[in-house]
């Protein structure tokens, strides 16, 4: 039988970890094999502007419904999905959008209104602007693991120097699980609504592990 539900209901198909996940860009299928057949078959991909639709559906429901506002609407998260789709990543199961981040990059050392709108290519900071998961996947671990496999898969990149997002105070717990530091109140506010704003360097992670010993 399944095992109980508990903290560790992450079904661990693969063990992705921060600083042993295998997710790789060029091969977005999870690694190893299904241990049983009846598990969904598993996907991680970057986004592309075809995914904008079910990108918007998850929206809907974790943003518009609650807070009656989204990050994203479905013209920009066509837009950045055209623009930078590679600091964007997808969770597919059987085909079907599960859990998804998307990002662009920002030049700036803090978050400014602009940056609500604006992706700078020339930046070095990779500006995550949302993360849902599918309300019927919540509470599995689905959100920690797919922001590890964006955050190995940013890793990669050399442009991207650091990570920066923001959220509502309850979710700064969740984020720091990730590295993210706090540093501070956001300047960009959504009607009545404040946030916390959080920064991470890519280069105290993944790339020091790889350059020790140089
Ligand atoms: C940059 C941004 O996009 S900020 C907005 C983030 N997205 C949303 O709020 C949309 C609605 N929520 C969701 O889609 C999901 O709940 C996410 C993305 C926040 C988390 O994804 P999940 O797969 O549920 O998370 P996962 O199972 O990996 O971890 C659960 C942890 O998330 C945190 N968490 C999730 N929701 C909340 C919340 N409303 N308040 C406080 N903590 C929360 C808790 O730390 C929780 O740990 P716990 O179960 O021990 O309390």
């Amino acid at each position: 039988g399944e095992a109980p539900a508990s903290r560790m209901s992450t079904q661990s198909t693969y063990p992705l970890e921060p600083e042993a996940s295998q997710l790789q860009p060029e091969t977005p299928k999870a690694p190893g094999r299904q241990r049983r057949h009846t598990l969904p078959a598993n996907e991680f991909r970057c986004l592309t502007p075809e995914d904008a639709a079910s990108v918007f559906e998850i929206e809907r429901e974790a943003f518009i419904s609650v807070l009656g506002i989204c990050p994203l609407y479905l013209e920009e998260i066509k837009h950045f999905l055209t623009l930078c789709p590679e600091l964007s990543m997808g969770w597919f199961q059987e085909g079907r959008l599960v859990a998804f981040i998307i990002g662009s990059l920002w030049d700036q050392e803090r978050l400014t209104q602009e940056s609500m709108t604006l992706h700078r290519p020339g930046g070095h900071t990779a500006h995550l602007r949302a993360l849902a998961v599918h309300h019927t996947f919540r509470g599995q671990g689905k959100g920690s693991i797919l922001m590890w496999g964006l955050l190995h898969h940013l890793g990669r990149q050399p442009a991207v120097r650091r990570a920066v997002l923001m959220c509502e105070d309850a979710l700064v717990p969740f984020y720091q699980t990730f590295g993210f530091r706090l540093v501070g109140p956001c300047a960009i506010t959504l009607g009545s609504l404040t946030f916390k704003e959080l920064q991470r360097s890519m280069w105290d992670h993944a790339s020091r592990r790889r350059n020790s010993g140089s």
